[in-house]
């Protein structure tokens, strides 16, 4: 007697219950016959992650017209899984399959079948298929092939497990603190990475069935260091981190004594992955994907940004990030100087800029979380570039909380990687299933998202269980404001466009004084016009960049015409002596006053001493002279720093804003944008500023959490998801009530 609506009625319901819960209750719905209950080994482990022994008897076992043999929860994480199962005396009627293999419920092909039958024996791998590798240094890119074989990739040479025809995945391990003493490297047989969950299953194979190449990008000899910061370092510089004499210390590798040897590469970890990718002979049509976890993420970041930069990889990037780890600046005892960058900037913030550079190009960034520890250690870890590259729109995160299911901290951060391997398989697996289940509940809402690839996003768990990064999220929305630079407009009717503008919606109006003289050979209008302006439009709020020699002279014409606020440039002011006169005369003319910034002006000591006095600081990311020119990416970190220092300010932007840089700037911090080309060439002047601009700079203003609270709380689901589509890229997204959802990678 099968009990298939059992099963799906407790997938359904909930109670808690997440995917790991729902997997083994599939091979339920598969294996109860009659009246005997067969349970796979591997999928046991997985019900231990996810249910206690009690939940798990009452709502899976309970109703069945047998008892199921589990170990308590609080058991199972010390002793290897064999071991508990077998110690746990079976019932009469329940038998545990030892030698069930997931081939005969896992839909990926006969090729998978037969593979799939490969023992555990088999596919754990002895250091001995790496060369060299534990006593003599190994490093770099493996390609596996089924059964968990691997071969190291040579640049120009044939590899027996890489097809140039199919796409790619290289998944790169984080700090292996001590393995090499353990003579031990990551592989895909999850089960000897971590045999308290990992599944005794090549998670490679669900991925070469689908015709991909898959690789390991090693790193583990540099990456096994105690001090974590030690590890790290290597990731940006070939140098060492702690003032030790170099020879020492550069690029030193440990080996399975434990002892530490210096290495002639003159490489960081990060140049050493980005030489491999540029040379990996992919057709430009294959799909690349970067799968870094925790200190891997940074590495592959770093790498992908100098790998775009080359021109490889292009167009077909796509990075995931697993349980990242973000370096917060811990001034005393990290000083991170081998950053070579002031000691003020952490690993975050540059894996930040060089992530928004990439995101800025259109690489896509998936996130996965499944240890709140990452995100909540205030003082070692940060999650700051993950709320930026949500709140631009950039990232789609999975925030999978593994913390209530018992497991350390080591076996929740590892079961991001694992999840994200395995998802490959899900898909086959559930695809239908769910589907069927979505439409007999009634509650399922589609939504269609042009992702790269499909995702199928699945909601199991009450809103507790939603992302840690809620919680992080900052505070209401701020202020945005959007402002039409009129330059951009007719000019012969400047009135008329003034008031089309503010009509449909505009916060300010931008007027652009050009003196022919500071940027030679532009000319525009000057205090004159603002007066006529202000005649015609009494409460508009004119926002007058002063583009001229000496800005300062006209700040008094300028009060008397009417304008609201200045504009001043630092470089046309020339100290923080003049420019702080000048701010204080603008306050006592009653204007409001803000310092411009040209693009190749940087946040130096005096740009921050000159800009304490002013109301706004506005970041140009075009050189200033003209309308219609493209957005400068590279001012973005400018703008964090900004922020960063002065985090109540108004921050502006002005040149090449459009509906995408504008959420860009945004997340860097910029709370109001000017915007020339993209508002008057638009051809509905208030969807381009209201629901477009203003809608991206709130949303990405606002920060990743803002996003989601505000779209889950007030406006539902749907909206949120809308958001999301209509930046571009995202899923198909099924809902079975609220909760944490489930994403399906591919
Ligand atoms: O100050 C400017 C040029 O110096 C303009 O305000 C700016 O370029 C806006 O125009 P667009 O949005 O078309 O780039």
């Amino acid at each position: 007697m099968l009990y298939p609506r059992k099963m799906v009625e407790f997938s359904a319901h909930g109670f808690g219950w997440d995917f790991p819960t729902l997997a083994p209750s599939f091979v339920f719905v598969r294996n109860v016959q009659s009246q005997s209950l067969r349970i796979c080994r591997h999928r046991l482990q997985f019900a231990r992650i996810a249910c206690t022994q009690q939940m798990f008897s009452s709502h899976v076992a309970g109703p069945l017209p047998m008892r199921c043999a589990l170990v308590p929860h609080d058991a199972w994480p010390s002793t290897p899984p064999e071991r508990r199962v077998q110690s746990t005396a079976p019932s009469r009627k329940t038998r545990v399959c030892g030698n069930c293999r997931p081939h005969w419920w896992v839909f990926t092909g006969l090729a998978c079948w037969k593979r799939s039958r490969v023992r555990s024996a088999r596919l754990r791998r002895s250091v001995s298929d790496f060369e060299g590798f534990p006593h003599s240094l190994d490093y770099g890119l493996y390609f596996f092939g089924a059964g968990n074989v691997c071969e190291k990739y040579r640049p120009g040479e044939p590899n027996a497990y890489f097809l140039d025809d199919r796409d790619v995945l290289i998944y790169v391990h984080g700090w292996e603190v001590d393995r090499l003493r353990q003579k031990y490297r990551e592989t895909f047989h999850w089960k000897s990475n971590e045999p308290r969950f990992g599944l005794d299953f090549d998670l490679a194979l669900p991925w070469l069935t689908r015709r991909w190449n898959v690789g390991i990008f090693y790193w583990d000899m540099f990456s096994d260091e105690d001090w974590l910061p030690d590890a790290e370092a290597k990731i940006w510089t070939a140098e060492g981190p702690r003032g030790l004499p170099r020879s020492s210390m550069r690029m030193r590798y440990r080996t399975a004594s434990g002892d530490f040897k210096a290495s002639s590469i003159s490489q960081s970890c990060a140049d050493l992955l980005a030489s491999q990718l540029q040379q990996l002979p992919l057709k430009s049509s294959r799909k690349l994907r970067l799968a870094g976890h925790s200190l891997g993420s940074p590495l592959v970041i770093a790498a992908a940004a100098q790998a775009f930069a080359a021109g490889s990889a292009a167009g077909s990037l796509r990075i995931a990030l697993l349980d990242p780890y973000w370096s917060r600046r811990v001034p005393l005892v990290n000083p991170q100087s081998y950053m070579r960058r002031p000691a003020t900037r952490t690993t975050a913030q540059e894996s930040l800029d060089l992530a928004m550079l990439l995101a800025e190009q259109d690489v896509p960034f998936e996130i996965y979380y499944s240890c709140p520890m990452m995100t909540q250690l205030p003082l070692v870890a940060d999650d700051l570039p993950a709320r930026r590259l949500v709140s631009a729109r950039r990232a789609a995160v999975v925030h999978y909380d593994a913390s209530y299911q018992g497991l350390d901290f080591e076996a929740q951060h590892l079961l991001a990687p694992n999840l994200y391997l395995h998802s490959m398989k899900m898909r086959h697996i559930y695809l239908f299933r769910v589907l069927r289940l979505c439409l007999a509940l009634l509650a399922v809402k589609v939504c269609w998202m042009p992702y790269d690839g499909w995702r199928i996003a699945f909601a199991f768990l009450p809103p507790r269980h939603w992302p840690t990064m809620l919680a992080a999220a900052p505070g209401p929305a701020p202020k945005v404001r959007v402002g039409p630079s009129v330059l951009a407009g007719d000019l012969s009717m400047l009135a008329k466009e003034t008031r089309r503008v503010l009509r449909a919606g505009a916060d300010f109006v931008h007027l652009d004084v050009f003196d022919g003289n500071w940027v030679k050979g532009a000319f525009t209008f000057g205090p004159m016009v603002v007066k006529a302006l202000r005649a015609h439009e009494p409460s508009a709020y004119l926002d007058v960049h002063l583009c001229v020699t000496q800005p300062a002279q006209y700040l008094e014409e300028l009060a008397k015409a009417g304008a609201s606020r200045v504009l001043l440039h630092f470089e046309a002011l020339g100290s923080v002596h003049v420019a702080k006169a000048a701010a204080q005369l603008a306050h006592q003319l009653g204007l409001e006053v803000g310092l411009a910034l040209a693009p190749q002006t940087s946040v130096s000591r005096e740009v921050l001493e000159a800009a304490e006095g002013f109301d706004v600081v506005l970041c140009m990311t075009v050189p200033p002279g003209f309308g219609g020119q493209a957005f400068m990416p590279e001012v973005l970190p400018k703008l964090r720093e900004l922020r960063e220092t002065f985090p109540g300010k108004s921050l502006e932007v002005d040149g090449g804003v459009t509906v995408r840089t504008a959420a860009l700037a945004a997340a860097a911090g910029a709370n109001e944008a000017v915007a020339g080309s993209a508002v008057f060439g638009a051809k509905d002047l208030r969807k381009s500023i209201r629901r477009g601009l203003d809608g991206r700079l709130a949303g990405a203003g606002a920060g990743a959490g803002e996003i989601w609270r505000k779209g889950w709380k007030r406006s539902g689901k749907m909206d949120v998801l809308k958001q999301l589509r209509r930046s571009g890229r995202c899923c198909i997204a099924l809902f079975f009530g609220g909760g944490n959802p489930f994403w399906l990678s591919v």
